[in-house]
């Protein structure tokens, strides 16, 4: 961001102090939208780098916008400052703002404001909190008000490995610029903010694109490029053949769940191998589908009519199942492996070197750690599974609140959409469904990843809307709409 904060203010007539104007009042506008109130006591806390600049100028606006009862605390900890922090400092002096310099935490005695705003740190962060810092991002914590964190909360690293003992301020939103800051997206970040919102501000998009990044956040327009219509004078062999190897006696629901996702996502043709006491059931809920009873399976004829095979939801472990997918891999066929198919393979070291180029494993944190070790952070986490997805030319959904899909290129793309309201059991028989779906329908394995990701968290953000709790079988009947929405 920093490379094109520079390219920004050198190619488009827009200085740097401009620019900071246009931040802070993407900031202000996104606020405004929260907190209307202008009898509000708002503190605005601000370093003395280009964050605090932000800051400053935030508390300008404020001003002008009716918020008279602003009072802003300038942290004097260090004799830097930035130039464009001077001339907003200046900006503000002319203004009747409330100022307070604090030379050290303690002159913060209490905070006496109905709000925070946190300004003091942002992205030019570049070692852990200590000493001054340390203490007042405590005090803020401790006042226990709403903090709304300008770019980064102070003390959180935008990326790499996150300590464990955060120290930073607890914000309750996060107003950030341009594009999300890849550490929003770990689950150890809910320590520094609840939610975040990300506000544009004009920096050239041309060359935020043009850079060498080995992640991207996956957004609508990707989706609408990938999908495909439906064409004239197609019929079921068009969108292939999937065949969903799932079930067992107690678990039957991860079967249909994940052959009823597969139909809504529009596979030409279905089966689903199940032991034989699911077949009134998969006949009577979901007739469309066709059976493979499993009982004495121990190998899968005429693989290479399935043109995607999915293995695992609700399976069971047991030594014919391993068998069953020892044979699988060894066919040598792309596959997408899931639940017991993954503890499987944990338990089958040698079989996860001989995995199928292309196939698509969809782990959850403790079905990863089981494959490939233990681990101690998200980042560490995510770092293996570029790794592996690129040593194996696998595809790794690593799911998630947001899920990251590690491409056999080491390329990690970030799920965006999903909702709390999902998390309920099923949920991931369904994903597995879908992007199965996608496989038969002649997707690659990355884009039926991509796709079965952003289309099954999409449809239960909309789910979510209206319901408290969002069913693994609402979200596979949703799909169809949703795709014909996307389309
Ligand atoms: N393109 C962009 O990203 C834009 C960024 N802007 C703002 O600029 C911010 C970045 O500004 P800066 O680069 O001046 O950096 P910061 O304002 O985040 O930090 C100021 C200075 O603090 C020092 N520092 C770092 N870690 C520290 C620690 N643990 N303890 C004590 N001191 C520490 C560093 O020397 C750093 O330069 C962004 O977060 C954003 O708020 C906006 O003004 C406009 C556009």
């Amino acid at each position: 961001m920093r490379q094109v904060d520079e390219f920004t203010i050198a190619n488009k007539p827009i200085a740097s102090i401009d620019l900071m104007e246009k931040a802070a009042r993407a900031f202000v506008q996104s606020f405004l939208r929260d907190e209307f109130d202008t009898s509000k006591h708002i503190a605005i806390f601000c370093g003395k780098g280009n964050n605090g600049g932000d800051g400053l100028a935030i508390a300008h606006l404020l001003l002008s916008n009716g918020y008279l009862n602003i009072k802003v605390y300038i942290t004097n900890f260090s004799s830097k400052q930035s130039t464009d922090f001077t001339i907003n400092l200046q900006r503000l002096e002319e203004s009747r703002c409330k100022k307070v310099i604090l030379n050290n935490a303690a002159d913060l005695k209490n905070i006496k404001a109905d709000l925070i705003i946190d300004a003091i740190l942002g992205s030019g962060l570049n070692k852990p909190l200590a000493g001054e810092y340390a203490e007042l991002a405590s005090q803020i914590n401790k006042a226990k008000k709403k903090v709304y964190a300008v770019d980064v909360p102070t003390g959180f690293f935008a990326e790499g490995e996150l300590p464990s003992n955060y120290n930073g301020v607890s914000a309750f939103k996060t107003i950030c610029f341009q594009r999300p800051k890849i550490n929003f997206f770990m689950p150890e970040s809910v320590l520094a903010t609840e939610q975040f919102e990300v506000v544009e501000i004009g920096l050239d998009e041309d060359f935020i694109e043009k850079q060498n990044t080995d992640f991207y956040l996956i957004e609508v327009r990707d989706i609408k490029k990938i999908l495909k219509p439906r064409k004239l004078f197609s019929h079921k062999g068009t969108y292939g053949h999937a065949l969903i190897i799932a079930g067992n006696t107690n678990t039957m629901g991860a079967a249909l769940l994940s052959s009823m996702a597969c139909l809504h996502t529009g596979a030409g043709l279905i089966t689903a191998c199940i032991p034989q006491s699911g077949l009134i059931a998969l006949n009577t809920i979901l007739p469309e589908v066709m059976a493979l009873p499993r009982d004495e399976y121990t190998r899968i004829e005429d693989q290479h009519k399935y043109q995607a095979v999915a293995i695992g939801p609700g399976l069971g472990i047991s030594t014919a199942h391993e068998h069953l997918l020892e044979s699988l891999i060894a066919i040598n066929r792309p596959l997408v492996i899931d639940a017991d198919g993954l503890n499987m393979l944990a338990e089958r070291q040698d079989l996860i070197e001989k995995l199928p180029q292309y196939s698509i494993l969809t782990p959850h944190m403790k079905e990863f750690d089981r494959l490939f070790g233990e681990h101690n952070s998200w980042w560490e986490t995510l770092q293996t599974a570029r790794t592996q997805a690129r040593r194996l030319k696998i595809v790794i959904v690593l799911k998630n609140q947001f899920t990251f899909i590690c491409s056999p290129e080491g390329k990690v793309y970030i799920n965006p959409t999903g909702h709390p309201a999902m998390a309920q059991g099923g949920m991931g028989d369904v994903l597995t469904g879908v992007i199965t779906s996608f496989l038969a329908q002649k997707y690659t394995a990355l884009n039926a990843a991509i796709l079965g990701c952003f289309i099954h968290g999409q449809t239960g953000n909309e789910l979510a809307d209206n319901h408290f709790v969002v069913t693994a079988s609402q979200v596979a009947s949703g799909i169809s709409t949703r795709i014909q929405q996307l389309i």
